[in-house]
């Protein structure tokens, strides 16, 4: 197995007695040979940011994150692999998310849990598309979105704005549930329009406003621990800019309240607890706008979280 190449380099500290080995220790190229653990996957994408008028730079986050990743100790984690960067010829956003979801499919029929790091939200339509070809005949997938927007847009020429409408369309095509919940909607960031459309499509919501408390978080994780339950499988997508900005300044739209890191891990540790964790990714983080690669650190952090939590097992 040869060992992932270039931005995987860091600390070493050799001279140390105990374990002390950190991720770019282990991360080996992901291949047609690879079996079990966690499948990292770049989306170097941000055309769906500037489709929806935000400010483009996520598309620089996936080599970001990963020298971010490259220096966190193994702590538990299962075999890592990393399958490289899918980037956008010209503004062909749409090649790009079916490349994705080709990708997506593949680690996911080799038995790694896919955890591909965005680029801006447009990242969870190729995701999503790809955990459903990896498995078509799967009845209740819940989409688990952390998140300040709801990202239902109707716009024509999708964007970081439409993925989950784009995904409720193909549940209905396909004769799917769309089970769709978020945590940290801000009532300051979304339209009229937003919320009438999550409540036409039964979209289940939680306020930033009601998860700044342990009482409100605990209350939200009572009900999204019955969700869980009723799924059969779970897609989880993090939008970064769910985070308050003081923690997460590198992303295109920052939230000026946004949900505590540590409630949003307490999610996250909840959906990995359920054992039914099918396939994440990070969206929206913004190296251009970071600030001591606070935000990286923040991504690497629940990337490694993840990958720590996940059950896949690896040969
Ligand atoms: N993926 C981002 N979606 C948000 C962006 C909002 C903004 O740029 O202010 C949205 O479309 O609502
Ligand atoms: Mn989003
Ligand atoms: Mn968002």
């Amino acid at each position: 197995m040869s060992a992932a190449p270039g931005v995987w380099q860091g600390r070493i500290d050799d001279e140390e007695p105990g374990t002390t080995d950190r991720w770019h220790q282990r991360v080996r190229v992901f291949d047609a040979a690879s079996r079990g653990g966690v499948a990292l996957i770049g989306f170097a994408v941000d055309e769906g940011v500037r489709r929806n008028h935000g400010r483009p730079g996520a598309a620089q986050a996936p080599q970001a994150v990963r020298k971010a990743l490259a220096n966190v100790p193994i702590m538990g984690e299962p075999p890592l692999w990393d399958a490289g960067d899918i980037e956008c010829t010209g503004d062909d956003l749409e090649a790009a998310q079916a490349a994705l979801a080709q990708r997506v499919a593949q680690a996911a029929g080799q038995g790694c849990l896919p955890l591909v790091l965005g680029g801006g939200h447009e990242v969870a339509w190729g995701t999503f598309q790809g955990l459903v070809q990896a498995q078509p005949d799967r009845q209740r997938l819940l989409v688990l979105n952390l998140d300040a927007h709801f990202d239902l847009r109707m716009a024509a020429h999708a964007n970081s704005g439409t993925p989950f409408r784009q995904m409720h369309e193909s549940c209905a095509a396909r004769g799917k549930p769309f089970i769709y919940r978020v945590l940290g909607i801000s009532r300051f960031a979304n339209t009229q329009a937003l919320f009438d459309r999550a409540d036409a499509l039964d979209v289940r919501y939680w306020l930033d406003e009601a998860l700044q408390t342990e009482s409100g978080v605990r209350a939200a994780l009572a009900e999204l621990a019955r969700e869980l339950q009723e799924c059969d499988a779970v897609y989880l997508t993090v939008d970064i800019d769910a985070l308050p900005a003081g923690v997460a300044p590198g992303v295109s739209a920052p939230a000026p309240l946004g949900v505590p890191l540590w409630a949003l891990e307490q999610a996250i540790d909840l959906v990995l607890a359920s054992g039914k964790l099918c396939g994440a990714d990070l969206a929206e983080m913004n190296p251009q706008f970071d600030r001591d690669n606070l935000t990286a650190k923040v991504a690497a952090r629940i990337a490694a979280r993840i990958a720590r939590g996940s059950n896949v097992q690896g040969d």
